[in-house]
């Protein structure tokens, strides 16, 4: 069983230094490590990279092949490598016995949010190669200084998490140049926690300019309370406390934490970490369509004992008409 990070978001959050920072540290503590090269944009590589998908497509070539732009070009490029993925599994082949796989991912969001091709190349490789792979999902702290754009961040995490059903760590990346964007509206928790939205439509009703919207953002930050899914870790690439702290995130979410227990890892298909004060929760997101068998809830009685929270997460028809288990317990 392989473990790894599939690294993602917006353009120029910070995907690629995070992928060369967490490599060294990776390397650092012994672990071997893989960086592939999945962004056939990427000109100028900090890292040495094991696979390079430019040398499958290019992204240039395909603007002057097809005239497109790079937004449609990108697609056309994941497209081509879902089409060719016997050529990424020959290529990761050599590492999948002993190394620790990074995957840096092109920014285009829609990538991740709607088209299907990434998904599928990921789901492949995980069948295939037998890989257990996180989500990160990178945000960059710019974005908490404006309410406006952190509530389209939090519905991008949200929409990303249920679209790749992957486990899935959301970060806010650059923290160490928070400072510099002025003072913000609610002290750095109000945003990592992402739990009382109301405060942040407090704050958007202040500006009359926001007036016309007011419905539309109290109804969106509906959404993402509703799911209760979305919260999000922080992160500067100098900072190796960061790292550290990261690191036994991942662990967790990709199960290397349980990697001996038995086969049963398969029942879950999304999880979400949180650290909150001194301890370490988290919440294992079990998508079901139908109520948990006694298999599964003894599954969620031993990662609670064990780890922290452990929550049932069904399908939302199911949720209403029945009884939704919704149980926590302290991680000991
Ligand atoms: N201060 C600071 N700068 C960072 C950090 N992470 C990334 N950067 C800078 O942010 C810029 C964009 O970083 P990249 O790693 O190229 O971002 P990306 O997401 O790979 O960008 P695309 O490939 O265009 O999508 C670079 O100038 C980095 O040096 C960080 O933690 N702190």
């Amino acid at each position: 069983m392989v473990f790894g990070q599939v690294v993602i978001g917006p353009p120029g959050s910070g995907k690629t230094t995070y992928c060369n920072g967490m490599s060294q540290f990776l390397k650092l503590i012994g672990r071997k490590v893989a960086v592939i090269n999945l962004d056939p944009a990427n000109d100028a590589l900090p890292y040495e990279c094991a696979v390079n998908i430019e040398d499958l497509i290019k992204l240039e070539d395909v603007m002057n092949e097809h005239s497109l732009g790079p937004n449609g070009g990108l697609v056309y490029c994941m497209d081509y490598l879902q089409k060719n993925i016997d050529w990424l599994e020959s290529k990761l082949m050599p590492f999948i016995k002993d190394h620790y796989l990074l995957f840096d991912f092109p920014g285009q969001v829609e990538l991740f949010s709607v088209h299907t091709n990434v998904r599928n190349i990921i789901n492949k490789l995980m069948k295939k190669l037998d890989l257990r792979l996180t989500a990160i999902h990178l945000v960059d702290a710019h974005l908490c200084s404006d309410p406006g754009k952190y509530v389209s961040a939090l519905l991008l995490s949200l929409s990303t998490m249920i679209h790749l059903e992957l486990p899935h760590i959301n970060v806010l990346s650059k923290i160490d140049l928070i400072e510099s964007y002025g003072k913000l509206a609610f002290n750095l928790d109000f945003y990592t926690d992402v739990q009382d939205l109301s405060y942040l439509q407090y704050h958007l009703d202040q500006d009359p300019r926001h007036a016309k919207y007011r419905k539309l953002t109290k109804e969106l930050c509906e959404v993402v309370e509703d799911y209760g899914l979305v919260n999000v870790t922080s992160f500067a690439i100098d900072d190796s406390e960061f790292k550290r702290k990261l690191r036994k995130y991942l662990n967790k979410s990709n199960f290397y934490v349980i990697a001996h227990m038995d086969g049963s890892r398969d029942k879950y298909s999304c999880l979400v970490v949180k650290d909150t004060d001194s301890d370490t929760y988290l919440t294992l997101v079990f998508k079901l369509e139908k109520r948990p068998t006694t298999e599964e809830r003894d599954i969620e009685e031993r990662i609670q004992l064990r780890f922290g929270i452990a929550r049932w997460f069904v399908d939302e028809k199911w949720r209403k008409s029945t009884d939704t288990v919704d149980r926590t317990a302290r991680s000991r």
